[in-house]
């Protein structure tokens, strides 16, 4: 269980980003965070994983305060985040490394990890070889091979051609199947919110705070991205982003 209680922010300045933001994200679910350019969603993604601290408010991961440097709670940023003078095995098996696991089980680990994100064959090549949809793989395998409690994503597949994004949202959706870790998504795509969210929060304000939410119990399955529901709910998300953004 992820949970974020009443977290405030302020930046040196004084100027107050969030203020009063809670959420509440269990095994299994997701979360999709929509809101202005600028209004705080990297801000909150870094507090929940512990890289920021909160001036107001606490994070927990079941039940105690994150910490970062554990990969307890994961990041995935829109940018990748390689270590280009490192091979994608070693990519992959970075935190593994970090976290003090021995060379011969973080090797395995991170060749399974590149199993499961289609990578099979690709552990010696740099991260400059890979395409962008590559390289967000690996960055996805590094995460999941820590077998964190939560996942954060920041615009992860925003730099990203629409056919290569939705296999990567595929990707995503099935290790998320398999191993049940619940996931923060941060998107300004209406259409990825609703798809990959459980849950739709909008943020919103000066200071931003949670404007609105949208439960969407059937993201992710088979055929949504065609369903009446989902088109329903991006019309009406839309909407609320109209009258608030
Ligand atoms: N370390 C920092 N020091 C001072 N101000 C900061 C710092 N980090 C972010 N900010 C400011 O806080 C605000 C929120 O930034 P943040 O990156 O969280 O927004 P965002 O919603 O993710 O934006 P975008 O959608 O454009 O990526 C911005 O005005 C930004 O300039």
């Amino acid at each position: 269980m992820l949970e974020a209680r009443r977290l405030g922010k302020r930046f040196s300045g004084g100027r107050e980003i969030l203020r009063d933001v809670s959420l509440r994200l269990g095994q299994g679910e997701s979360l999709a965070v929509l809101g202005p350019s600028g209004c705080g969603k990297t801000t909150l993604l870094y507090m929940l994983c512990g890289l920021s601290r909160p001036d107001v408010g606490e994070v927990l991961l079941d039940g105690k305060p994150v910490r970062k440097g554990t990969g307890d709670a994961a990041i995935i940023l829109q940018d990748f985040g390689l270590l280009p003078w490192k091979s994608v095995l070693d990519n992959v098996a970075l935190g593994l490394k970090i976290a003090g696991i021995g060379r011969a089980e973080r090797n395995e680990r991170a060749r399974a990890g590149l199993v499961e994100v289609g990578l099979t064959g690709r552990e010696r090549d740099w991260p400059a070889c890979l395409s962008g949809g590559e390289q967000q793989r690996v960055a996805i395998a590094r995460a999941f091979v820590m077998s964190p409690r939560a996942l954060l994503l920041d615009e992860p597949f925003s730099s990203l051609d629409a056919i290569t994004r939705e296999k990567l949202q595929a990707t995503l959706l099935a290790m998320w199947r398999r191993r049940g870790v619940p996931y923060v998504l941060v998107t300004h795509s209406v259409e990825e919110a609703v798809y990959l969210g459980g849950r739709i929060l909008l943020l919103a304000g000066d200071p931003a705070g949670v404007a609105d939410s949208f439960d969407n119990p059937g993201f992710g399955s088979e055929g949504y991205r065609n369903s009446e529901e989902y088109y329903g709910l991006v019309r009406q998300v839309r909407a609320a982003m109209e009258e608030l953004f």
